[in-house]
This record gives C-alpha cells, structure tokens and sequence, in this order.
C-alpha cells in the first residue's frame, strides 16, 4: 500500500488574533497588563532569592517614558537561550518544574504566574514590548534585548559587556494608539497600589520628575505588632474603612495554615442584601487577584467583607478569580466555622456587640436560618421577633411563656395580641416572611419549649365565660345579633375579656376564609369551576364575632334590645361586626364595604331621629 504522507506542519499563531481573544474574552480590562508586569517581576525576584537568599529584592516602575512605561526588577534575568524558550514561546513558562510541563504544583508553591501567557496581555495596551535582562544564573554571559511587536515578529540581539552591571530584568512598552490611556503616569501609579498594596517586595513609581512613590504598605496590617488588642482592633477597623469605605461592627481574624491563609473579616455596619454579596478581596502571595471574590466565604456570610492574602489557592487563567476546587470548597468552609466561632463568642460573652450585629443582619440572618442548621442553632435564640411582650428575642419569650403561639398573618396578630396577652397567652406574629417557619423550629434549638399555631378557638377558649344568668338576660339580644351575623357566616358569642374598651372581636383564620370565599365561588360558578372548585374543599370553621360583655356599651345594648324596635338593634350589630371588621385588618369585600356603609347610615339616621324628638320635646 502506498502512502501519500505529507511533510508535517508547524502550527502558525496570528499574534493579534490572539490578544484579541485575551483582551476581549479571557481578560475584564486591559488595565491586568500591568498586574501581569509586576507578577513576573515579584516571580522573577522569588526565583532569583531560591539561589540567593540575600540578593535585593526592588521593583521601579518609570512612568513617562516616552508615552510608556519601564518595569525594572532585580529578579533572576534570562539568558539568551532563557529569551527564545520562554519569552518567544506563547504557553511556555519557567515557573513550571524541571520538565516545564503541566505540573502547576511546583509553580504554586513558589510563583505566581504558571501559564505563560501573561506577557501577552502587554499587548492589549502596547505596539512593542522591549525586554532587557541580564541572567544572575549565568552572571558571565551576555546581556539580551528581545523586542516582541503585536505583528507576531520579534528580534532579539546581544548587548555589549558592561551595559547592563546588574542582574535583572527591565521591560518597556511602547503605546498603542487605542490603549495609551492604561499608561498615562496617574492611571498607572493607580493602578500599581490597586493591583501591588500587599506584595512582599519593594514596589515604587516613579515619575518624570523623579518622585517616587511607594506602592506596597507592607507587612499586611494584620500580620504587624501592636502595642495593645485595642491598638490591633482599631488599626483593622482603619483599614477596613480605607478599602471599603464604612467602619466596621467588628473584625474576626482569618489564619487557615493549610492553604498560607491570612486575613481578616470586616463585618458589615449596614444591612447587606443576601442577593448583593460584597466583594471579598483576595491576594495571591500578595498580588490583587479579585475585589468581588463572592466564593471565598459561604453564601450564609454575606455579612462580612474579607482581605485575604494567600499562597495556597489556584487561580484561574484571567487570573481574576479563584479556581473553584476541593480546596477553595475547604477554605469557604473554615472561614465560614471562623465566622461561627466568632458568633458563638458573642453569644457567650458580648451580647452587646451581638444585639448590634442582629439590629443590623437579623433578616439577613432569618433568610438564610432556614437552610443553615448551625446557624439556626447558633441565633435563632437571639433572633428578635414581634411578640405580645413587644420585640424580643425568642429565648426571652420562651422563657416566660411555656406555649409560644404563633400567628399565621399580620392581621391575625393585630387582632388578637392585645386580647390574648390580656388572657394571658404568649403571641408571635408569625405573619413577617420567615418569621413562622423559623419560630416552629425552637424545639429542634430549646428542646422541651412547644410551639403551636394560634387559631381562634385558643383565643376564644380563654375568654373567660359570662356567667348564666348574665348569659340569660342577654339571650334576646343575642338572638338577634345571631340572626344577623348569620347572613356573613359568622357566629356569635358572649365572653368577659380585657380591654374593657374593646365592645367586639372578630376571630377568623385565613384558611377559613379562603375556604368560605371558594364556597362562596362555586356556588356561583360554572359546572366545569364547580367541579374544580368543590374538589378543593374543605370544612371550614366560621368566624366567631365575640362580644365583650364587661363592655358598657354592650351592656347598654342587651339592655334596650329587650326593648328598643328591632331594627335599631340590627344596625347596632352590624356596625358592631363593621367596626371589629376593621380592627382585624383584614382585606374588605364589596359586600363589607355595603356593611360599613349601612350601618354608619342607619346610625346617622337614629341619631337625627332622636335630635328630633328630644328638640320636639323641648318644643312641648
Ligand atoms: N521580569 C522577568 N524576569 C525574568 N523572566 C521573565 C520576566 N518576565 C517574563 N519572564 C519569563 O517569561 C516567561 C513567560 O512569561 P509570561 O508572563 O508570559 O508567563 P508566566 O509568568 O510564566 O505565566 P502566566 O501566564 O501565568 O503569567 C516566564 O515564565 C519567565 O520565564
């Protein structure tokens, strides 16, 4: 068999094509070249101090030069051979282990670059990269200039002896026309102090003029001496307002030894919204890897802002965001046990700053309750809730009511709490989002505590009863207020209850209305609706309007009911029902609107009636 084989072919790289794809789809802003300069010096310094632990370590950025800018480190340079292995060959980088092949290990034990790529991101902003380096590997040989342009052509040639006295690396970029903006001395001093605050070597720019100006501030403010804990908290408050901009409730060190984790947890002094997560900045062996790192800490923990700075965690190739591993899912992990510790530290020992931290979060802290069981069992004690004692937390109330009754809706609770706390019943409005659900789970937290749901019959059940006789002579009147409560489906009952000011009580639970309000559909709908209609009820039981027999009007109207014409007492009790209608809050139908109206009528009318014979009597 013959084969027609072809020459094998080298794969050919359209160099613009290539930062296109870098700047547009790998990179958020051509604003990293710079990052990516001081990440080769930082590495180049690291490589160079593995030989030589004593060898300067300083990185000068010039700007004005020409438009451009110098980054000159005093790291471990290249040889001429060095430029064409690793300079010239996009994905080739020296940060990889003997081999230079994939093994990123060795590169994140050491450096920061590891893809061999980010020098490419200086073209997004420059026509010509220009690299001078002399290698402190090899000190006897050649100095080499490469000059990369964005055409995909380089040249490289030897610099005469002498031209380049020290070991190092100086690289300079020539504007594009589209990215000189990136390279104007105020935007790249800027840019530095962003990208370059908690790198370990000496960073300085340096203007035309020759002003320096220092980058970093380090070591990292928490990793400083301080002369007192007091001096430490207010040094982390102070920088804590400087990065975000608000003075914090408090700060919880961050150290997790596993992974080279250092930092701190500034908590937020204003609500968050659990959807807004605040950025988390996080720094890779001190470069800004990300402001808006949103996976370092759990989704519970929205409540704080952190500043990390860390050797152990992977980025990803934009090198704008974590690498989401087992290790990153540990590390959310032990910030988030951090964060709880601090939590049970508060509740153990400063309730203060825990009231302080509730006042803020707690609906934050509710939301989120529900899916976290450590954190159900860590707050939900101190949660605040509305409550027939006022707003206090659950554990307060629990102690001082054996029976937490909770409310299915605002209104309900509106409508009972004075009543039942003066029948002596502990009430939570569970109407509030969460509120129910998580008061329902105080068993799991306080076992032995019991919860039940409020519903009219408890209300009514301890009201105390009238007695008999009372009961008796009120009979006519209650009659025919049955007579009339009976066309809203509501019943009626005669009970002593505290405040004595208050003649009337609607008792009604939502489902129960709703049941009624279906009822009240199918009877009027077609057999198709019916049918739906009918197959989702169930028996409800009626609304209990209760009256206040210690009530003196209520009194008054038993009395003159024996007597008074029929229809006075009917609109007596219809504005009655209007009135306990309205303290119950609940949402009014036409036909309540019909009732209101009626009633408030029929009163004006007996009103003026009785004006008029009291003056004809005068008259007389
Ligand atoms: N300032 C410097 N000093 C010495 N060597 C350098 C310097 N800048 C770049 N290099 C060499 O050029 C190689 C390629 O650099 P480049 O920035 O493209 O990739 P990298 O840093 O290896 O990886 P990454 O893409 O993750 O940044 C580096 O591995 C290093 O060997």
């Amino acid at each position: 068999m013959t084969t027609d084989q072809q020459p094998e072919h080298a794969f050919q790289v359209d160099l613009r094509g290539l930062v296109d794809l870098l700047s547009h789809h790998l990179y958020s802003s051509p604003r990293v070249y710079l990052r990516e300069l001081m990440q080769n010096a930082v590495d180049a310094i690291t490589a160079r101090r593995l030989l030589d632990p004593a060898a300067e370590a300083r990185i000068t950025i010039r700007t004005g030069v020409g438009g451009g800018i110098t980054v000159a480190d005093t790291g471990v340079g290249l040889t001429e051979a060095d430029v064409h292995t690793f300079l010239a060959t996009i994905g080739r980088s020296s940060k990889r282990g003997a081999d230079g092949g994939l093994d990123l290990s060795a590169a994140r034990a050491d450096f920061i670059g590891q893809f061999g790529i980010g020098l490419l991101a200086c073209f997004v902003v420059a026509d010509e990269i220009t690299v001078v380096s002399r290698s402190a590997r090899e000190p006897g040989a050649p100095a080499v200039e490469w000059r990369g342009r964005s055409d995909g052509t380089y040249g490289i040639r030897r610099l005469p002896a002498g031209s380049v006295p020290e070991p190092g690396t100086t690289v300079t970029l020539t504007p594009r026309a589209e990215g000189s903006e990136w390279l104007e001395p105020g935007r790249v001093l800027q840019l530095a102090r962003h990208f370059g605050s908690l790198l370990r070597y000496d960073v300085t720019v340096v203007d035309r003029d020759g002003t320096e100006s220092r980058v970093n501030d380090t070591p990292p403010v928490w990793e400083r001496q301080y002369g007192s804990p007091l001096a430490r908290r207010e040094a982390l408050a102070g920088y804590g307002k400087a990065v975000f901009d608000f003075a914090p409730l408090d700060t919880i060190d961050l150290d997790i030894p596993l992974v080279g984790l250092k930092g701190v947890a500034f908590v937020l002094p204003t609500p968050a919204h659990p959807t807004r997560r605040s950025g988390n900045r996080v720094h890779l062996k001190g470069m800004l890897l990300s402001d808006q790192a949103t996976e370092l800490v759990p989704d519970w923990a929205f409540f704080v802002a952190c500043v990390v700075d860390t050797t152990g965690l992977r980025p990803t190739a934009s090198r704008e965001a974590l690498y989401e591993d087992e290790t990153l899912a540990a590390v959310r992990d032990a910030i988030g046990e951090r964060i709880r510790e601090w939590l049970t530290g508060l509740a153990a020992s400063d309730l203060a700053l825990l009231r302080r931290f509730l006042d803020v979060h707690h609906l934050a802290v509710k939301a989120l309750a529900r899916y976290d069981d450590k954190l159900l069992q860590l707050l939900l004690p101190w949660l605040p809730f509305e409550t027939t004692d006022g707003t206090v937390s659950l554990d307060e109330f629990a102690r001082s009511h054996p029976v937490v009754l909770v409310t299915q809706t605002v209104e309900e609770f509106r409508q009972v709490a004075p009543i039942a706390a003066a029948a002596g019943l502990g009430v939570v409005n569970g109407g509030y989002v969460y509120d129910r659900e998580l008061v329902h789970r105080l068993p799991e937290v306080r076992p032995g505590s019991t919860v039940a749901d409020l519903d009219p019959e408890t209300v009514s059940a301890h009201l105390d009863a009238v007695d008999p006789a009372a009961e008796l002579a009120a009979a006519p009147f209650l009659a025919r207020a049955r007579a009339v409560a009976d066309r809203f489906e509501t019943d009626v009952a005669l009970r002593s209850f505290q405040p004595v000011g208050v003649p009337a009580m609607l008792v009604d639970n939502r489902e129960a209305r709703h049941e009624r309000r279906r009822a009240e559909l199918s009877a009027g709908a077609d057999e198709l609706w019916a049918g739906i209609l009918g197959s989702l009820s169930s028996s409800a039981p009626r609304a209990q309007l209760i009256l206040n027999h210690l009530n003196p009007l209520i009194r008054k109207l038993a009395d003159v009911s024996r007597t008074a014409d029929a229809q006075l007492a009917e609109t007596a009790i219809e504005a009655l029902y209007g009135q306990a209608l309205l303290l119950s809050r609940r949402p009014l139908r036409p036909a309540d609107h019909a009732l209101l109206n009626r009633s408030f009528m029929g009163l004006l009318e007996y009103a003026t009636q009785a004006a008029g014979t009291a003056q004809g009597e005068a008259g007389a």
